[in-house]
């Protein structure tokens, strides 16, 4: 199958070349960068020499002759192109978040005016699997949110509270250089960003009521010295005590299935470069909290490789296919 990326000289989209290049039926005839076009791949994105020999495009939609395609390309940027792959007839899987929300909620967490909604399933395909095989455009979720929401699924229906507390590498920040970025800043330090008002927030409260829970939810994000991977720590609050044997049994019954969770200690060892999303949990002694730990490699579950995932199931692919990489331990 042939494939376009938008966008393929940032972090996400170089993440999606490397998941790429192992999947059986991916053939990348497409990689866009404005900055780059003209230049090869390798030029930018060292790491795959030998194993890409393409170069550079403009993102002229027209001019593209793909199956599939990824837009990942920042928010905002991706709504110039999604209509017109639409037309084109390319199914599509959007890295950014103009596609994740309703449009009011769009418009108002992230102060712009969609120039061109229309409604796509929210690529979570733990939850959202029957939509996202039904699709034709695919809006891949955020980072934090697949994490957080990963983590507290199972009981999020039985909570009056959920507060997501996050940990996140440099790379979920994109490869632009800022103050916040900058090394001396971020070494040998935890910093706490957007404390009450992430524009992730939106996310994880559409995704607790789609699972049919009425919990307030709050989200704090925190910067950390590492270059992938979100550790995030899920307070779940509920009104009665919960008895710990339950809450087992509802984590094992709901994630059953699922090849991509797994119910070990969430550390960022065990998930980097890999699709996995690893979860623990512990109850309270007065079983009224419960802390759920979950750990993903933000640019592969928390971005290209959840892509990918959602590329296969809407495609009829393995949903394992270019995805099968453990992860990167030590
Ligand atoms: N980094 C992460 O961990 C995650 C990222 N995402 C999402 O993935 C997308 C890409 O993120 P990331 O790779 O980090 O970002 P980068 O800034 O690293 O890369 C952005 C890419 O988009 C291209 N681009 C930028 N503006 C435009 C435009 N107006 N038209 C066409 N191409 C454009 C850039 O190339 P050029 O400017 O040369 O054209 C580059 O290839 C974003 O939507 C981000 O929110 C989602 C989850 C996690
Ligand atoms: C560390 C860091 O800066 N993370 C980014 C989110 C990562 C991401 O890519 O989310 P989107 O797909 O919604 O852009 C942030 O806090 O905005």
């Amino acid at each position: 199958m042939d494939i376009a990326i938008i966008g393929a000289s940032g972090y996400a989209g170089g993440d999606l070349i490397r998941l790429l290049l192992t999947h059986k039926e991916a053939d990348i005839v497409c990689a866009t960068s404005r900055k780059l076009a003209g230049t090869p791949v390798t030029k930018d994105h060292i790491h795959l020499k030998n194993l890409i020999d393409l170069e550079y495009s403009n993102p002229d939609i027209e001019k593209i002759d793909a199956d599939f395609a990824f837009l990942a390309v920042p928010h905002t940027a991706a709504m110039q192109y999604a209509g017109k792959l639409k037309e084109c007839g390319i199914k599509t899987v959007d890295f950014s978040a103009d596609y994740r929300l309703p449009r009011e909620i769009y418009e108002k967490t992230y102060g712009v005016k969609h120039s061109d909604y229309f409604k796509a399933p929210y690529g979570i395909p733990e939850l959202h699997r029957k939509d996202v095989k039904n699709a034709d455009f695919v809006a891949n979720p955020g980072c934090f949110p697949t994490g957080a929401t990963l983590a507290a699924a199972p009981v999020a229906k039985l909570a009056h509270t959920i507060i997501y507390d996050s940990k996140s590498g440099v790379s979920g920040a994109g490869d632009s250089i800022s103050e916040t970025t900058h090394f001396p800043n971020v070494a040998e330090n935890i910093l706490p960003y957007k404390i009450t008002a992430h524009r992730h927030l939106p996310e994880m409260r559409q995704e607790a009521a789609f699972l049919e829970s009425k919990a307030n939810v709050y989200f704090t994000p925190h910067l950390l010295p590492a270059i992938r991977g979100i550790i995030t720590t899920a307070h779940i609050l509920f009104n009665e005590p919960m008895e710990l044997e339950m809450i087992q049994k509802l984590y094992q019954d709901f994630y059953k299935n699922e090849h991509f969770v797994r119910l070990q200690p969430a550390k960022l060892g065990g998930v980097r470069g890999s699709n996995f999303c690893d979860i623990n949990f512990e109850l309270e002694n007065d079983g009224t909290r419960l802390v759920a730990v979950s750990a993903i490699d933000n640019l592969v579950k928390g971005a290209a490789g959840q892509a990918v995932q959602n590329m296969n199931i809407m495609c009829g692919f393995d949903e394992a296919e270019g995805l099968r990489m453990p992860g990167m331990f030590p």
